[in-house]
């Protein structure tokens, strides 16, 4: 069994069982290149079958969320939760409510979901949900109708044991605080089970801010590494949601300067940098007034790039932080010459796999999204473990206990993608990731 196990003829076999899911094939297939070879060196992974068994997830839910507009239109959408592995834990992992879900963008994103979570050193399986629905444009009342109408489905598939969803593009505060009340409306008990909920009813401090703040820390243990720091360095950061500006704060803090930031519309680029009153603006701009980033350049009067994503600006290093596939071969070749040094991906599998080995190849430093976003996952953890303790740790406790997450994920990288003097980030975070999931699964026996 498992005879043939090169690459070529896995992936053809996932491709024709998940026809048309070129996002989840994207990311088997970054995770199948190095883990493969690995399997082949420990033949008791291979015989148990465990990266076939790794690559299907052990559920998928789809369900249907009808809500009514404010004009009294009956509005349909389609709301998943793909329940991937949870031989570590509970399902663990954020909702995604965008035009752009779909199953393959969803089952990519659990799939990643497994490798993070094992990274964190926490008890977290993998999970991922959301919906096709767009909450741009939309008032809070709708926002709030729909987040109801899909928790009454949903609630059906989660609990504090089984599954703990959060948030990810397009579910913020507002969205997660619809949906625990109508949780705890239909449970009939308060009960941790949602992360990134706010302070005064069960949320932990520094979990907004940890995904961005976790990348920086990431990228600051990557320079360390390699006799380098961030101070004065300059830095592209794409997005402007929750983990762009947290991001972009942790590198202000520790001594760079951040010219970009973007969203769907394109970027804008601030050679002055991009300070802390800024970035207060761009905050109330993107989560009060729900406007757009090029507003920020009428204010601050700096170039706007409409359509455009910032990685063709001269900078040292950089912070793709808004989505999958947002950094291709030609922006890998414009960071190449313009001599950016380092990436750390804070956005899920925001560079393509073609790109990533352009960056690699040409000796970039190159921090995989699995790991330099994981403090996220990891402060959710954190939130799961005061919920149970009914209890709540101050935020320099919890920000004392990301840095200590990140550094150690970043060792773990470091222990398993050695490769002579270099450090394949990539390998060693898949490996490092997979080991701890796949003893898992070897324990239970076949199942
Ligand atoms: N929130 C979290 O804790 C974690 C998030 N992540 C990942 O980080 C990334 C960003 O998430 P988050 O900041 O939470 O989401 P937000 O919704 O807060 O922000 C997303 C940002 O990305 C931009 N964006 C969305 N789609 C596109 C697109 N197609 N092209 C260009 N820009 C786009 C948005 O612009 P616009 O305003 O125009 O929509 C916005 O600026 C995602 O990949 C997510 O999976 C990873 C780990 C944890
Ligand atoms: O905090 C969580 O549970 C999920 C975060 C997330 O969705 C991610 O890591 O991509």
């Amino acid at each position: 069994m498992y005879d043939d196990l090169s690459i070529e003829h896995f992936m053809k076999g996932l491709i024709k069982r998940n026809p048309h899911e070129t996002e989840f094939h994207q990311a088997v297939r970054e995770v199948a290149e190095s883990v493969i070879p690995y399997i082949i060196e420990n033949p008791r992974y291979r015989q148990a079958g465990i990266i076939q068994r790794m690559t299907e997830p052990d559920r998928t839910i789809i369900f249907r969320v009808v809500w009514e507009d404010d004009e009294g239109n009956i509005r349909v959408n389609r709301g998943f939760r793909v329940q991937f592995n949870n031989s570590i834990g509970p399902y663990k992992g954020g909702l995604r409510f965008d035009p752009s879900v779909t199953l393959s963008v969803l089952k990519f994103l659990a799939f990643e979901q497994t490798f993070k979570n094992s990274l964190t050193g926490l008890p977290i399986g993998s999970g991922k949900g959301g919906s096709d629905f767009n909450p741009k444009g939309k008032s809070d009342q709708e926002v709030m109708r729909f987040c109801q109408s899909f928790m009454t489905e949903l609630f059906h598939h989660i609990g504090p044991h089984t599954d703990i969803p959060a948030g990810d593009i397009g579910v913020g505060n507002r969205e997660i605080s619809y949906m625990f009340g109508q949780y705890k409306r239909l449970a009939h008990e308060f009960t941790g089970v949602l992360t990134g909920k706010s302070l005064e009813y069960g949320g932990s401090h520094i979990r907004s801010e940890a995904t961005g703040y976790g990348n920086a820390y990431f990228m600051q243990e990557m320079l360390k590494h390699h006799n380098e720091s961030m101070e004065g360095k300059v830095c592209a950061v794409s997005g402007a949601g929750n983990v762009a500006l947290h991001c972009a704060r942790k590198i202000n803090a520790l001594g760079g300067k951040v010219v970009t930031l973007s969203d769907s519309s394109g970027f804008i680029y601030d050679p002055e940098g991009i300070n802390e009153e800024k970035l207060d603006y761009v905050t109330e701009l993107k989560t009060v007034k729900r406007g757009r980033i090029s507003e920020y350049a009428d204010r601050y009067d700096c170039d706007y790039y409409p359509d455009k994503r910032p990685w063709s600006v001269d900078c040292d290093l950089a912070f793709p932080c808004a989505t999958q596939n947002e950094l291709d071969v030609k922006d890998a070749k414009a960071l190449i010459k313009n001599g950016c040094m380092a990436i750390s991906e804070g956005a899920n599998m925001p560079t393509t796999v073609d790109a990533m080995h352009r960056l690699q190849d040409a000796g970039v430093i190159f921090g995989p999204g699995k790991a330099a976003n994981a403090g996220g996952v990891a402060i959710s953890g954190l939130e799961m473990s005061q919920n149970s303790m009914r209890l709540s740790w101050s935020a320099e406790e919890v920000e004392n206990r990301l840095k200590i997450i990140m550094r150690d994920i970043h060792d773990k990288c470091v222990e398993h993608g050695r490769d002579g003097d270099r450090v394949d980030y990539v390998k060693g975070a898949n490996i490092a990731g997979f080991i701890k999931v796949a003893d898992a699964m070897l324990a239970y026996g076949v199942s």
